[in-house]
């Protein structure tokens, strides 16, 4: 809060002044009362203040009453990103209050141009054509290579990045995206904010993650696994900014109380039939379609003319995939999807899971102890998912559809015990806290920042003035 009072002659100190124009007593135990009704508050306080010409002073805070502003930098470049940022939002909002103002934005679509602004459909180009997107991803990788890269864009785009990061004031920034580390710390560097700005980074690929996530500027990368801090550290972070906590997965995960029972009745699906779900990321990737006919056979027992599964489709954002499979008979029940909002409840209702090696489902799927059947993986920031879960022995890899069906068939009838054993490796792998660990200790940092995050923006230098 900023606050503009006339200049008295005479106070004792600029505490009691404050709280004199504030709460109309110079009492400071006063003050230390009222910080004691915000527990969790930050508790520091400070007295900055400066003169205007006119004689007035600019009180730069209130201390720990001052809202902060926290900034999300995300893209739509697959589902997992936003998830991820949602969960962040969620659990500070659930630990703090309104003592954060969140902010999820995709900054570089909002005010940038070519190519930052096209992420997403470059992206899903690439994938789709996924021996360009091998090669861009491990031709980027070096850091001489991303860093020309990224410099030159950040040069083209510095005004419009600085006008995007600005607009929302932060006091700290969260990149949850491997491309939003380099150009907001330049920016940052260029204005003279490092000092005042937060910036840290959550990194949302469980092991092979691309190394542009790595910048020694942040000042806390949260690795998601002990895999991807050892990348950290090899990269050149120091041991004092990495924390291994998991993977944010929205809270609607690690907090619902969910029965089974109930959640069938609500999402209309058999109430005694194991059921299984398909799908493919955010974007409703890989070999969807073919698994989906594979155990329409495979989950129907021939001999006694009844299913002994059901099947739930999600598409997420595949539209055209959505209208294909709801234009399918079936044999078996089937239940076909679009994007969905409340996966918690979809994947509760479940008794196991086919998809496509993303983080944020595996993640997803740990938390509710479902056994994973992963049948297709992006090369690159992908590639190791595989066998963090099948070494964990939380699921099994196959790229045939086929098989896949054949492997959920047993699981339903003649290897229920498999099944079980996959579901409680899983629950031993699921961190539903690391949310709350992460929100928390950047609540911790901010705490730790004191006066200097609460210079106000007009004190600093604008790059758009230096150039
Ligand atoms: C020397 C020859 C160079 C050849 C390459 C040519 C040009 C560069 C073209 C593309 C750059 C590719 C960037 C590679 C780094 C990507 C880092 C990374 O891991 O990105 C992943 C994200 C997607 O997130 C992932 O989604 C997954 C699911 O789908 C899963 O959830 C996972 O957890 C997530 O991490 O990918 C991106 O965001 C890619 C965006 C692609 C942007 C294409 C823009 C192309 C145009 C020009 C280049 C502009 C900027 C790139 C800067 C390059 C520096 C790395
Ligand atoms: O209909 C859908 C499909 C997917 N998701 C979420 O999208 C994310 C997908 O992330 P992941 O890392 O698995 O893959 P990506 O989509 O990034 O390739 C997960 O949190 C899913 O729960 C969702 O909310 N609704």
């Amino acid at each position: 809060m900023v606050m503009k009072v006339a200049s008295p002659k005479k106070v004792a100190s600029i505490t009691e002044k404050v709280w004199q124009r504030v709460y109309g007593s110079s009492s400071s135990s006063g003050h230390y009362h009222h910080h004691h009704q915000h527990q969790r508050r930050c508790s520091y306080e400070s007295d900055d203040e400066y003169e205007d010409d006119d004689g007035t002073i600019q009180l730069m805070q209130m201390g720990a009453e001052r809202t902060k502003n926290v900034l999300i930098l995300m893209s739509d470049t697959g589902g997992g990103h936003r998830a991820s940022a949602e969960a962040i939002r969620d659990a500070f909002q659930i630990e703090f209050g309104d003592e954060y103002r969140i902010f999820v934005k995709d900054v570089w679509k909002e005010y940038t141009g070519w190519p930052l602004n096209n992420m997403e459909r470059s992206y899903k180009f690439m994938v789709k054509h996924v021996q360009l997107w091998k090669v861009a991803f491990h031709s980027t990788s070096p850091r001489w290579i991303h860093s020309c890269y990224l410099a030159a864009i950040a040069a083209y785009y510095a005004k419009e990045v600085e006008a995007g990061l600005m607009e929302y004031k932060p006091d700290i920034i969260i990149s949850v995206h491997p491309l939003m580390q380099h150009i907001p710390l330049w920016v940052l560097k260029w204005q003279g904010l490092q000092q005042k700005v937060i910036f840290v980074t959550v990194i949302t690929d469980l092991n092979t993650c691309h190394p542009t996530w790595f910048h020694p500027g942040v000042n806390r990368c949260y690795c998601p696994s002990n895999e991807v801090a050892q990348r950290a550290l090899y990269d050149g972070l120091e041991e004092s900014q990495i924390r291994v906590f998991g993977l944010p997965i929205r809270p609607s995960f690690a907090r619902a109380v969910l029965s089974k029972e109930d959640l069938r009745k609500e999402l209309e699906l058999d109430p005694d039939l194991p059921a299984v779900l398909l799908m493919g990321g955010g974007e409703g990737m890989g070999p969807v379609k073919k698994t989906a006919m594979a155990l329409d056979e495979s989950l129907y027992d021939k001999d006694q003319e009844k299913p002994i599964g059901q099947l739930i489709i999600i598409c997420g954002r595949n539209k055209a995939l959505a209208s294909t499979l709801e234009s399918e008979e079936w044999k078996i029940p089937v239940k076909v999807r679009g994007f969905e909002t409340q996966m918690e409840k979809w994947m509760g209702v479940c008794d196991c899971l086919i998809t496509k090696a993303g983080p944020g489902t595996i993640a997803e799927a740990l938390i509710r102890g479902l056994p994973i059947v992963l049948n297709d993986y992006i090369p690159g920031q992908e590639k190791g998912n595989v066998p963090y879960v099948v070494n964990n022995g939380a699921g099994v890899f196959t790229r045939s559809p086929k098989e896949t069906a054949r492997i959920v068939a047993e699981w339903f009838s003649t290897k229920t015990d498999e099944l079980h054993r996959m579901s409680e490796n899983a629950l031993k792998l699921a961190q539903p806290e690391a949310v709350f660990d992460i929100v928390k200790d950047v609540h911790e940092l901010a705490c730790q920042r004191g006066p200097l995050a609460n210079l106000p923006y007009v004190l600093t230098s604008s790059f758009t003035s230096l150039i």
